[in-house]
């Protein structure tokens, strides 16, 4: 993987946690998007090397409400930025590791991404992104 791009953090209410990341961890924030495609808004915040990704559900469907429902808030997942996706999710899944979707799908600012199930992963919900997400300039 070349590098992690991004942290992806569940939160219940963009309003409520973003003023504690930009004024009290005092990071800047990117932009704020939503994506449809995954029922989610999400807010980029700069963390240095890589970003903040704060994702607010849309409704009550998709993969952040089911998280937030049997979770609560909290790290989410951890998105490695890759050039060739439809390569790397060939090369993972030739080494036995379970990928959620066959295609990439279209993530914030139009990025494409897959991602690796937790089961296969020892826990952690790993995202590939590919193109840059917001911020990226
Ligand atoms: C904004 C767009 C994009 C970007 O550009 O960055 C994004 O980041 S979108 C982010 C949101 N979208 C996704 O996460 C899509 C992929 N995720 C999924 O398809 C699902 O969340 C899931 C991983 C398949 C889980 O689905 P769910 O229906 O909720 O199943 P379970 O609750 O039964 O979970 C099965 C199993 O996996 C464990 N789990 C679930 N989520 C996570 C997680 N985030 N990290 C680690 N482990 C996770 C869950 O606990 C279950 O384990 P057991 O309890 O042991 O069975
Ligand atoms: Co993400």
């Amino acid at each position: 993987m070349e590098k992690v791009d991004h942290i992806g953090i569940a939160v219940k209410s963009l309003d409520d946690s973003m003023d504690y990341y930009i004024h009290t961890l005092g990071l800047k924030l990117l932009g704020v998007e939503q994506v449809p495609q995954q029922h989610v808004t999400v807010a980029f915040l700069d963390a240095g090397n890589i970003k903040l990704e704060l994702l607010e559900p849309i409704g009550n469907e998709g993969a952040i409400a089911s998280f937030l429902e049997k979770r609560g808030e909290g790290v989410h997942h951890i998105a490695f930025g890759v050039s060739d996706i439809r390569q790397r999710m060939e090369d993972l899944k030739k080494n036995g590791v379970r990928l959620l979707q066959e295609e990439p799908k279209i993530g914030a600012g139009g990025a494409e991404v897959a991602f690796l199930h937790p089961k296969s992963s020892f826990g952690v919900l790993y995202e590939l992104c590919a193109k840059r997400s917001l911020g990226d300039e």
